[in-house]
């Protein structure tokens, strides 16, 4: 059974928004295109190079390694990520995720089966209970558990002890997590947006896996638009192949890929439609801002955190959209990339991301 099983609506939007790959052909094919070492992972060289060191350390000591916590965006690897951890360490690996621990009880579970040595990945663990996240904090720094015999004034809390073990963390919200929570992890790796030289490798990678034929401008094009992120990177690869094999003879080159992309409506800067109903909807509904996140997202028919998490980190990213105290705005160079022109009385139409704090009282 999957972690997310208990969740379903909840992943089901955050791979519709992101990867479409809510089928499990896609889900299949992004599990075979994991990188399964260090040395096979593409980019993030400082995370790279700090957990490596983490893990030689630990393993030159014969000890396991401290707990870790993956933190950055989706799509960029942190399950990959974890994967790889177990890998180098050539231990087992139990998976499951802050929502599918609903009580307590169930973390308790995992743990007092965990055999030593064993790595904990707990996915979305800023989304985890909070009696849950207080046993974990015992687990982790004492390597203990408390468990619950009996019910009401006669209960009992049996210490347990358990075997060391590595829990891995991953959160797109690191700010989310409450600090006793944070502290506990001996390593922090803040996982970066892919540059596209990087993302091209990967792009090169997954080709090979998928025995598809690409030239390299082809996979700069792909690579030029997948958002710094290796999911995207994937995903667009595969839609670009089906293309290349229905409407050609299945080679990939710049052409082929520009046009299947046009097909998919990702357009030459990578905003998809979703990066492009936000732009157009602070733009024309509220001409150019500031507005409230929650009223943007009710104005694209999406849930605040999908438009917060998902679109909004890559329009910032593109100084695309601010966000202030008072709101997001729209910049100069969002108008330019939808064509319009920002209203001439307004002072709000061309805020390069210097927002008037103070109201521009200045008597
Ligand atoms: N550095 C990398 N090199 C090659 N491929 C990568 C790399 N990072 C990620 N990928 C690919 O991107 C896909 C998504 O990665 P992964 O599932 O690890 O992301 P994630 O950070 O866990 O995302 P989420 O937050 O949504 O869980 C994987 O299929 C993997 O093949
Ligand atoms: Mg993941």
């Amino acid at each position: 059974m999957s972690p997310y099983d208990s969740d379903p609506a909840d992943r089901l939007r955050a791979d519709q928004v992101l990867a479409a790959a809510a089928d499990g052909e896609d889900q299949a094919v992004e599990a075979a295109l994991r990188p399964k070492l260090l040395d096979e992972f593409i980019g993030q060289e400082r995370v790279r190079e700090q957990l490596s060191l983490v893990l030689q350390a630990a393993r030159k000591r014969g000890a396991t390694p401290d707990h870790v916590l993956l933190s950055g965006p989706p799509g960029l690897g942190k399950t990959t990520l974890s994967m790889i951890i177990a890998a180098e360490l050539g231990a087992p690996l139990r998976i499951t995720s802050g929502p599918a621990i609903q009580h307590a009880g169930d973390l308790a579970a995992i743990l007092s089966s965990l055999t030593e040595g064993e790595v904990l990945f707990l996915d979305e663990i800023h989304r985890m209970s909070r009696p849950a996240e207080e046993m974990l904090y015992l687990a982790m720094e004492d390597f203990r558990v408390d468990v619950i015999v009996g019910k009401g004034p006669g209960a009992t809390a049996i210490p347990l002890e358990l075997p060391p073990f590595t829990l891995v963390g991953a959160t797109t919200r690191a700010g989310l997590l409450p600090p006793p929570l944070r502290d506990r992890f001996g390593f922090t790796g803040h996982m970066e947006f892919y540059a596209p030289s990087e993302l091209e490798r990967v792009v090169h990678r997954s080709a090979a896996l998928l025995d598809v034929q690409i030239d390299p401008a082809g996979a700069a094009e792909i690579a030029g638009r997948s958002r710094g992120t290796p999911r995207i990177a994937n995903r667009l690869l595969r839609r670009v192949r089906d293309y290349a094999q229905v409407r050609h003879d299945g080679v990939v080159d710049r052409e082929i890929a520009a046009q299947a992309l046009a097909v998919y409506e990702v357009d030459a800067r990578g905003l998809d439609r979703l990066d492009r109903a936000v732009l157009d909807a602070l733009l024309r509904l509220f001409g150019g801002g500031p507005v409230g996140l929650s009223t943007l997202a009710v104005a694209v028919g999406e849930e605040a955190e999908t438009v917060e998490e998902v679109a909004e980190p890559f329009l910032v990213r593109e100084g695309l959209l601010a966000r202030t105290p008072r709101g997001r705005i729209a910049t100069a160079a969002a108008w330019q990339h939808l064509g319009m022109v920002p209203p001439p009385q307004s002072p709000r139409g061309a805020v390069p991301g210097q927002p008037d704090l103070f109201g521009g009282a200045s008597s």
